[in-house]
């Protein structure tokens, strides 16, 4: 076993509420290309741990979540299994580990033809998340549990944003077509939060393309919430994001006092 720490645990939830059960899903079976050479994403380390084993603990951190699907790498279960084995995580939460598929929105769907019966809330959390603080968890649930099918934790963007014409080839200029609106755009986060029916019924359906499980519930013509998203939830992405990330740990590490 490892001795590194168990997080902090969320609060319980509140009293008189009906138990609803709440399980997360956490897509980990992606190359990180972005990232440069080196092995699949999750499996990387940050501060010293795998960072999928940081994305489980903070799920797990949520006293409201009690599994965890973990979707591997598709050749990786076995190694994913061996790892999650040797490392700390709350008695409370169950773990189950299946083989991914070769989108992130295939790898989702594997994860949710996995969940057993009795989880009636479902968060669909990336792996490469690794920092997301329970309060965002918190927060994504209660929503879902106030009635909500679909929310998702949001930032508004930093950056003005332009839509271009995508260049012709590469190299070549891409001519700017509109400046949208930016106090109307959000950067979305995960976990996103689901009534289970509602996610099911989505990657049952929607054939397109999307780029978070969200779009698929917008494309069922349901309205999608938002709760304030947190900005240590950012996604690791390319090799800058894992220096903020291990300055970000390094920085808890010191006011936790370990
Ligand atoms: N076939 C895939 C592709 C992605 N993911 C997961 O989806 C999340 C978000 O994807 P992203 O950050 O794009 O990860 P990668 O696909 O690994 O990154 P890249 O595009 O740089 O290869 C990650 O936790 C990743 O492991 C997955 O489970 N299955
Ligand atoms: C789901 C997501 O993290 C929400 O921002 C994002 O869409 C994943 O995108 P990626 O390019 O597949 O990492």
């Amino acid at each position: 076993m490892s001795d590194d720490p168990l997080p902090p645990s969320s609060p319980t939830p509140a009293p008189g509420r009906p138990t609803v059960r709440t399980a997360a899903v956490i897509p980990a079976a992606g190359r990180g290309v972005r990232l440069g050479p080196g092995a699949p994403k999750a499996l990387r380390a940050l501060g010293g741990t795998p960072m999928l084993v940081h994305a489980v603990r903070a799920m797990a951190d949520s006293r409201a979540v009690s599994l965890v699907v973990v979707v591997a790498p598709p050749d990786g279960a076995g190694e994913v299994t061996s790892l999650l084995d040797a490392h700390a995580l709350p008695e409370r939460t169950d773990v189950l580990v299946v083989p991914g598929g070769e989108s992130r929105k295939e790898s989702v769907k594997l994860g949710l033809d996995a969940l057993p019966e009795g989880y009636d809330i479902v968060l669909v959390h990336d792996a490469a998340r690794p920092l997301v603080p329970v309060d965002t968890v918190d927060a994504v649930i209660e929503a879902v549990r106030d009635g909500a099918p679909a929310v998702v934790p949001a930032l508004p963007l930093a950056d003005t944003v332009k839509q271009v014409e995508p260049a012709a080839a590469p190299g070549e200029p891409e001519p700017v077509v509109a400046t949208p609106d930016r106090s109307t755009l959000r950067a979305v986060q995960t976990p996103q939060g689901f009534d289970r029916a509602t996610l099911v019924r989505a990657h049952g359906t929607v054939t397109d393309d999307v780029t978070d499980d969200a779009g698929m519930v917008e494309l069922l013509g349901l309205t999608v919430v938002t709760v304030p998203g947190h900005e240590e939830a950012f996604k690791v992405t390319r090799p800058l994001d894992l220096v903020l990330a291990e300055a970000v740990l390094a920085r808890r590490r010191l006011n936790d006092g370990f």
